[in-house]
């Protein structure tokens, strides 16, 4: 999966996996030890959390890529989005930034050493601002809150344009975008809807939104 904060992403890997009956692979939030205090001062722990995430995304990779049709709730591809958002954003520096790449380089060419070099399907979920600003306030994670000191909206608005840049040139491999404002996933006519586009793309077919 790949999306936004907030955009959905946990509810589908859940109903994914669900459906096609294989692994689940969560980010475990609540167990990130990084995490809030990354929210509270980004400019300590913005490499610290990266080098965690990437760390954490490796190893859920080598563990799903063994069987078929497992589903990660983040791609790997995305924390590098966010570690150039906070390069740009003065939280990570140039030097940081390269060691960065270096490591994911080399974990990049490790990965094309599994059965899989990259994911059988990215499913994007693209949602409206509104709607993962919504999310994000009925999960209620009091970090992740913005207010008008913290400056978490505008952190979220440069994070929503680039994820849509993103996925266009996203290219390892087949993807699939999904409207996540116009689904209800809880209800079973939408979920139909979304799942058959996912099985028509997992069968290396062309899906066709009505
Ligand atoms: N590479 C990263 N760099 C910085 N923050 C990250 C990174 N990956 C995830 N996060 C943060 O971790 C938290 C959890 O991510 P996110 O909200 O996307 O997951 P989620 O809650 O499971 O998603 P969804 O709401 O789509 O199910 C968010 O606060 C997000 O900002």
């Amino acid at each position: 999966m790949a999306g936004m904060i907030g955009a959905g992403k946990t509810t589908y890997t859940t109903k994914i996996a669900g459906e096609l009956q294989t692994e689940p692979f969560y980010e475990a939030v609540d167990e990130n030890p990084i995490l809030n205090k990354y929210y509270e001062d980004p400019g300590k722990y913005g490499f610290a959390l990266q080098i965690y995430f990437l760390n954490k995304r490796f190893k859920s990779i080598k563990e799903a890529f063994f069987d078929q049709n497992n589903v990660l709730d983040r791609s790997i591809y995305e924390d590098a989005l966010f570690t150039k958002i906070n390069v740009e954003n003065g939280n990570i520096s140039e030097e940081e930034y390269q060691l960065y790449l270096e490591l994911l380089n080399n974990m990049m060419e490790e990965l094309s050493t599994l059965p899989k070099k990259a994911p059988d399907l990215m499913i994007y979920l693209d949602a409206s601002f509104d709607h993962i600003l919504s999310n994000i306030q009925k999960r209620g994670r009091s970090f992740e809150q913005p207010t008008k000191e913290n400056g978490l909206l505008d952190y979220y608005k440069q994070l929503h344009t680039a994820y849509g840049d993103w996925f266009e040139q996203y290219n390892h491999g087949p993807k699939l975008k999904i409207d996540a404002d116009r689904y209800d996933v809880t209800q079973k006519a939408d979920w139909q809807d979304v799942f058959a586009q996912i099985q028509t793309k997992l069968n290396g077919e062309e899906v066709m939104v009505g």
